[in-house]
């Protein structure tokens, strides 16, 4: 039986090196960092994420959904903040209760990693940074001077993929990549617990759309928020422009009244907290020779907009593990098999995700998008199973994100159509009934 590398355990790989022990693989997984397990939380990366129908789907399949989900708190709907006005809540499903789960980074890492040490055949290498790959043969080496020999090398190493770079050194303009960095950054602030009880609604993910910009929060076990600003990086109301703590607090006082009394120590954790880059990662080819391969955010990062960046790496492993059934394990078929069938996936949530953060930041907080939702949802019980909406496509169910995108342009020519056959028909009566 072959002989897989796979470099990167975070989420992607190590959900990777799961599925390919179970299939009998010998595997070893090749990480930068130290292990997680040990070294305890990590800093400068996302606390928490959404994890909704597409990664539940991959983690049930090898029966870890229960075990993650156990301490995912989920979020029925979106929390609007206002600048000024009540909070409003907008479910994110017809029924109200369907939920994407809020889940710590670290445990989420932790938990696979555990899964896949225990897998027979897995072999975890922490602090093995990969610097060398030469796809021919499928040698690797590590900034350690160390080397390593595998048949097939699968490269999860995350938006800066290193293995992607070394493809692109290897094949010249056999391989092609754009980087398009977002002008917004991310900074995370926490919103601590207030006398041991989560400080707003546990149930909702909480927006402050501000027009151009955003924060977000969602909730942890440990009854805390974390809060992610969406700023721009440069001119008015950025990152750049707020230097002193004065302008801090002047910022946040003007446009985030509520949040000063959230975060007491919101001018320490704005000052002390990085600013994470946001982008989208377009590759090609996601394979060389049938022998090296790119997975997760190594092939095709996205803005976390929809929610939807490991979902989607999670989708690729369940993806990658049918290429293989249906070739009786032949990577050299299984490989393009796989790339043909992600890379129109994965442009679509690209695109879906860049478009979330419109809505988000934006036309959440508009009274003609918000009696919008309640058509689509009124439609969506006129015509159950017919229309259906792009937020419940996406994140409550497995469909292909590039058919998702095709059947919500349908559905919108439809409505339009009728729509218009409807305004026209109310326009002939007016016009019978003045010229009568
Ligand atoms: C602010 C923010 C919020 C997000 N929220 C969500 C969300 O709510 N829901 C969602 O589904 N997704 C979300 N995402 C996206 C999600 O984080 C990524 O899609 C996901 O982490 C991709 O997993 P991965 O394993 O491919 O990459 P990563 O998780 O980045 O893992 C890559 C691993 O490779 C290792 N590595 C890197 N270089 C090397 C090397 N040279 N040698 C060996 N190892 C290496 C790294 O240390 C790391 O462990 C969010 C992203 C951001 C930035
Ligand atoms: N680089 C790219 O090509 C692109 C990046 N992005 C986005 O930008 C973000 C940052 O990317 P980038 O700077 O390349 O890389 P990283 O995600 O590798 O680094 C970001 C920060 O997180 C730290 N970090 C990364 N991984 C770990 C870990 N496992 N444990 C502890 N700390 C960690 C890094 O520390 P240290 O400096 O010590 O490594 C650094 O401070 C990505 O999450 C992605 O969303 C989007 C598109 C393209
Ligand atoms: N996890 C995130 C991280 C960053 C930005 C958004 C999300 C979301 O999950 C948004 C959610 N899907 C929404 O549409 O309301």
């Amino acid at each position: 039986m072959k002989h897989v590398a796979v470099v990167g355990a975070g989420l992607c790989g190590s959900l990777l090196a799961c599925y390919l022990g179970r299939r009998g693989y010998t595997v070893d997984l090749y990480e930068r960092r130290p292990d997680p397990r040990v070294t305890g939380a990590e800093r400068g990366r996302s606390i928490n994420l959404a994890l909704s129908e597409r990664g539940i789907d991959a983690l049930r399949r090898i029966g870890l959904d229960e075990q993650v989900l156990k301490d995912a708190l989920p979020m029925r709907g979106r929390m609007v903040h206002p600048l000024q006005g009540e909070t409003n809540f907008q479910p994110y499903s017809l029924s109200g209760d369907r939920a994407i789960n809020s889940i710590g980074r670290g445990a989420l890492n932790d938990a696979l990693l555990d899964a896949a040490q225990a897998t027979e055949g897995v072999t975890i290498h922490f602090d093995r940074p990969l610097t060398a790959l030469d796809p021919s043969v499928g040698t690797l080496g590590f900034a350690d001077g160390s080397q390593a020999k595998a048949d097939i090398v699968l490269g999860a190493d995350g938006a800066g993929s290193a293995t992607r770079g070394l493809l692109m050194a290897y094949a010249g303009e056999g391989f092609t990549e754009t980087v398009s960095f977002l002008d917004y950054g991310y900074k995370e602030l926490t919103i601590p617990a207030r006398d041991g009880e989560f400080a707003l609604d546990p149930g909702a993910l909480h927006i402050w759309p501000r027009g151009t910009s955003m924060m977000i929060a969602l909730p942890n076990p440990d009854r805390s928020f974390t809060g992610t600003l969406f700023w721009p990086n440069a001119g008015t109301g950025s990152f750049a422009s707020l230097g002193s703590p004065a302008a801090v607090e002047r910022h946040f006082r003007q446009n985030y009244p509520d949040l000063l009394e959230l975060i007491p120590n919101l001018v320490d954790d704005y000052r002390h907290n990085p600013v994470g880059l946001l982008g989208t990662v377009k590759c090609a080819p996601w394979q060389m020779l049938g022998r090296v391969g790119l997975i997760g955010d190594a092939a095709h990062a996205i803005v976390p907009f929809y929610g939807q960046g490991a979902n989607a790496s999670f989708e690729d492993v369940v993806e990658l593990d049918r290429c293989l059934d249906a070739t009786g394990d032949n990577w050299a078929e299984a490989l393009p098999l796989y790339e043909r069938g992600r890379r129109e996936n994965s442009e679509a949530i690209a695109e879906m995700a860049l478009a979330n953060f419109v809505e988000m930041r934006d036309k959440v907080a508009d009274p003609f998008f918000k009696a919008g939702k309640s058509v689509e949802h009124t439609l969506e019980r006129l015509l159950p199973g017919k229309y259906v909406s792009r937020y419940e496509l996406v994140s409550f169910s497995t469909t292909p994100y590039a058919d998702v995108r095709r059947r919500v342009k349908k559905q919108h020519q439809v409505l339009g159509a009728v729509a218009g056959t409807l305004v026209g028909l109310a326009a002939a009566a007016l016009i019978r009934r003045f010229t009568r």
